[in-house]
């Protein structure tokens, strides 16, 4: 190849010889003589400099392919055997393009830190560069220039800087929250787990979030799917061998139809992060009306946030485009998902395979983390030395990366070699890790190597880039800037995996080893994906998960929690921390997993009862909702059930105040509204609160809610609970337990709820004559309350617990989404001839429960008077649904409890009093000015 481009610019020498003679001055004869003259002494000089220059040892090559024929899918392995024939350097042609391989440290230092400058340039003649980088905008790929040197200041003072990566803590616990809890789910069913699917999620969902607040991987399906599937595709095109790369003469050619791929990757990139963008606009021009400054959770920046800063910084050094932007979100997704998963991944193949490296690090987390009330935690690396020496011994034998691909930008001569300007450099990373020169038995898994006799990590050998047998991330200034985000990231992972489960190979052979077969790709994967059960061995999640299975059927009714609730307040210690999410998940597994109870919405959507339910909720939005003021009066009959001198409970009965519509479409069980009113004596009404309490979902008696009121009798606030529609004695006959029939139940049940507490707030006020009122309601209820209190004419204290923004969180994101009929409603809808898919179906109820959402109701009259309390760790409710309701009620309150959805309504009554009686302080007595 390198000879007949040679040739070629011969010939090009030649074909430029006639145009002198167009000069008329001088005879074709001269002309002839003189031009022999030039061309003979070009050639003469050419290879006087040629025999000059010696390049690195090179086996023999064929035309045109040049060593293409040498290499298989492996190139670094086949790269390895032609080191151990021809030496630590060695010269190659791939098709038309020179190379250069080196697969010792002396050979990587030579080149990366010698000569760093020639060799900072990463080579862009190949068509997935050229599509991906948006036309050469990105940064992995830029060249060593004005450009580069910009972004990669940015990236490690902002981007993948200390401070992001502090501020971002929060996305890689949840995260991490969500992969254990996954995994206890799997265990739990007896379900195999796919490691490296799971903990391909999870570095796509880390990494996402973090980026731009958008999840790659859900069970959500949309546009999380997408962002998935054009990782995966664009890390499985670019680790694919392209001929037109190579070969000069096919360039331009699609034989293998990568071009065609590429750009319609590129086109469904573009259009969701033309979406991202936008979003990310809209809500950055609406803080800058709002002047917000805030430092609250919600101000902390993703990584697009920051490069739009820098877009719209006008004194910027150099100006972003929106293609910069884009080409630079795709480097951070691409280089960052699947190497972390992937280093990952072997790990645990490796510690499978010795199974005393893993009771060692076993060991290591349990002296650290001590009485194993808490789950490990990125603080406790530094104390974790034998974690990170698996982690850097699985880096040494299997780099994600194994080549580290440079351009030589100018002419350099290394270690004696002439190396040609434009040629590609091929670091050989797994090669150095395997040289029995630097590591003594390089192929067994001993990571004491990087352990002193104190059992510290190593000083002198890391993974920085510092030491040349061991470049995992490279070195120099292109070394890899996400660093610093992977480690941990995987440490931390691969300890709580560790700590949490027990894993057993579910396909080994006969001795029970896993394979250790590579796969091609742009990282290098195992070849056949480990397939592991984990039983639970974490002490305390064993003793719920035997807790919850032992008294599963007994924990709803809610009625009988009291009891449970003192067992387990003997069981739980209160600073969990993740796991109380941990233990909603295995809760929820064993409630909606497990065939033990019907799941919700069984009979289907509800028919044209569904149509009139949204038309019926859309007059409680804003533009309509003063017209249904005032509320039906109600009547309660009421009979006394006990008195004391101090407080006196009672039972009512009063006709749902619903109008004629609605009352057709509930079920004749429902028809009948019932109340307890527990109610403290010798104060008049006047002086008197009253705060009415709306049920959860399940909450089938009165009981939980009077526990919770009872003690706040003493501050004065007498409490009524409702008994929801559909639940206690008011359940349709056809219902079992708290699983709804149909999608319409839920909106119904919703509407007649808030028909009826209004009515009852009605009541209190008008008739009984409280001084003060206020609503309240845990999980679905807190939604309803929040609904009572936004469309009250007056204000009233407002306390939505441990409930979500929207219904559509519940179900189609929290747990409960595992409790829900799909094929039920997609099959309900096939007997209407709509043929949907089940992600069309979750769509379709996303739409429908959208109707629930709070933040398009108004905003309640005083919202000093309303407190959210939410849980830390609540598997059901994820913390942004309870931020957002929020932030549209500006001026209104979030408490947050430690604990899990579950946990934390058992664990903290006082909490949930206290901010009872905080609210209904905000709030000024009836007719004081
Ligand atoms: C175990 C995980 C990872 C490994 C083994 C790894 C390895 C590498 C290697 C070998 C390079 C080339 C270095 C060189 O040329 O000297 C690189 C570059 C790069 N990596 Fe990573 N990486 C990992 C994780 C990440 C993460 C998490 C991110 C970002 C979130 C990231 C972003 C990048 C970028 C942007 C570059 C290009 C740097 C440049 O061209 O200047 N990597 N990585």
């Amino acid at each position: 190849m390198f000879l007949y481009g040679y040739l070629r610019g011969e010939l090009d020498s030649w074909e430029s010889t006639p145009n002198m003679a167009d000069l008329q001055d001088y005879t074709a004869q001269v002309l002839l003589i003189i031009s022999t003259i030039l061309v003979g002494s070009i050639i003469i000089r050419r290879r006087r400099k040629q025999n000059q220059i010696k390049l690195p040892p090179s086996p023999p090559s064929l035309p045109i392919i040049g060593h293409l024929h040498l290499l298989s899918p492996l190139p670094h392995q086949d790269f390895h055997k032609l080191s151990t024939t021809y030496g630590p350097i060695i010269h190659l042609y791939l098709g038309s393009a020179t190379c250069v391989v080196a697969s010792t440290a002396e050979a990587a230092r030579e080149f990366l830190k010698i000569h760093e400058t020639s060799f900072s340039d990463r080579p862009t003649q190949t068509v997935a560069v050229e599509s991906l980088s948006y036309g050469f905008k990105g940064f992995v790929f830029a060249p060593y220039g004005p450009y580069w040197k910009f972004m990669k200041k940015v990236c490690m003072s902002e981007l993948l800087g200390g401070k992001m990566l502090h501020q971002l803590l929060h996305v890689r616990q949840q995260e991490r929250k969500r992969f254990l809890s996954g995994l206890a789910e799997k265990g739990l069913a007896g379900e195999a787990v796919d490691v490296g699917a799971e903990l391909m999620m999870l570095t796509n969902n880390v990494i996402s979030m973090m980026t731009m607040r958008q999840k790659s991987c859900s069970e959500g399906g949309g546009e999380a799917e997408t962002l998935r599937k054009v990782v995966e595709d664009t890390v499985e095109l670019s680790g694919k061998f392209n001929v037109s790369d190579f070969l000069w003469f096919m360039k331009g050619v699609d034989v293998q139809g990568f071009k065609k791929r590429l750009k319609e990757i590129r086109v469904r990139f573009d259009a969701l992060l033309d979406r991202v963008i936008e979003e990310h606009q809209r809500e950055r021009r609406k803080k800058k009306e709002q002047g917000s400054t805030t430092g609250d959770d919600d101000d902390v920046k993703d990584i697009l946030d920051v490069l739009l800063d820098i877009s719209e910084d006008e004194t910027a050094e150099i100006k972003l485009d929106t293609d910069n932007i884009k080409a630079f979100v795709m480097d951070i997704l691409v280089g960052g998902t699947d190497t972390t998963a992937v280093t990952m991944e072997w790990a645990m193949a490796e510690l499978i395979n010795n199974p005393g490296v893993m009771e060692k690090a076993r060991e290591e987390i349990d002296a650290v983390v001590g009485n194993k009330n808490r789950i490990v935690e990125e603080c406790d690396i530094p104390n974790l030395p034998y974690i990170q020496a698996i982690v850097k011994e699985t880096l040494r034998l299997h780099p994600p990366g194994a080549l580290i691909v440079r351009e030589c930008s100018r002419t350099a001569t290394v270690d004696g070699y002439h190396i040609p300007a434009r040629t590609r450099l091929f670091i050989n990373a797994w090669s150095i890790g395997r040289d029995p020169n630097h590591w003594e038995n390089p192929l067994d898994f001993r990571p004491e190597r990087f352990i002193d006799q104190n059992g510290s990590a190593l000083t002198h050998l890391d993974v920085r880039g510092q030491h040349f047998e061991l470049i995992p991330f490279g070195s120099g200034r292109r070394m890899c800037p996400g660093i610093s985000l992977a480690l941990p990231l995987a440490y931390v992972t691969l300890a709580s995996m560790l700590q949490c489960f027990e894993w057993k190979l579910v396909n080994g052979g006969d001795d029970g080893i896993v394979d250790m077969e590579e796969k091609a790709g742009l990282v290098v994967p195992r070849a056949h994906p480990i397939s592991l059960n984990n039983n639970i061995t974490y002490p305390i999640l064993q003793n719920h998960t035997l807790f919850l299975s032992n008294h599963i059927l007994l924990f709803f009714p809610l009625s009988m929690s009291f009891f449970f609730s003192k067992r387990r307040i003997v069981m739980v210690t209160v600073n969990l921390g993740m796991l109380h999410y941990v233990l909603d998940h295995v809760y929820g597994a064993f409630m909606h997993r497990t065939k033990m109870s019907t799941p919700f919405f069984s009979r289907g959507w509800g028919g044209t009862k569904l149509e009139m339910l949204e038309r019926m909720i859309k007059q409680l939005f804003p533009e309509v909702a003063g017209q249904n003021w005032p509320p039906t009066v109600i009547q309660p009959l009421w009979k006394t059930v006990w008195e004391t001198r101090t407080a006196s409970l009672r039972e009512g009965v009063f006709r749902t105040p619903c109008e004629d519509q609605l009352l057709n479409a509930l079920p004749p069980e429902s028809h009948n509204a019932r109340v307890a009113f527990l109610m403290p004596k010798n104060v008049p009404p006047h002086a008197m609160s009253c705060v009415v309490h709306l049920a959860g979902t399940g909450d089938h008696t009165f009981e939980r809610r009077l526990r919770l009121g009872g003690p706040l009798v003493k501050e004065n606030i007498a409490t009524m609970v409702l008994e929801s529609p559909f639940y206690g004695q008011r359940r349709p006959m056809l219902q079992r337990g708290a699983k709804l029939l149909c999608v319409s139940d839920l909106l119904l049940l919703g509407r007649a709820t808030i028909e009826e507490a209004r009515s009852l707030l009605h009541w209190l006020d008008s008739e009984a004559g409280f001084g003060k009122m206020g609503v309240c309601g845990l999980s679905m209820g807190g939604v309803h309350a929040a609904m009572v209190g936004s469309l009250h004419p007056t204000p009233v204290a407002t306390l939505p617990f441990l409930s979500p923004h929207s219904a559509v969180v519940a179900f189609c994101e929290g747990i409960l989404k595992h409790g829900t009929a799909w094929e039920a409603l997609r099959e309900d809808l096939a007997t209407e001839k709509v043929a949907m898919t089940l992600e069309e179906v979750r769509e379709r109820m996303r739409n429908v429960l959208s109707l629930t959402d709070v933040t398009r109701f108004p905003i309640p009259q005083n919202p000093n008077a309303v407190i959210f309390v939410a849980a830390t760790d609540d598997g059901y409710i994820p913390k942004h649904s309870v931020l957002e309701l929020q932030k549209a009620w500006p001026g209104s309150e979030v408490r947050w409890v430690t604990g899990g959805h579950v946990s934390s309504f058992l664990l903290h009554n006082g909490e949930f009093r206290r901010a009872i009686v905080d609210s209904l302080n905000r709030l000024p007595w009836k007719g004081s000015s």
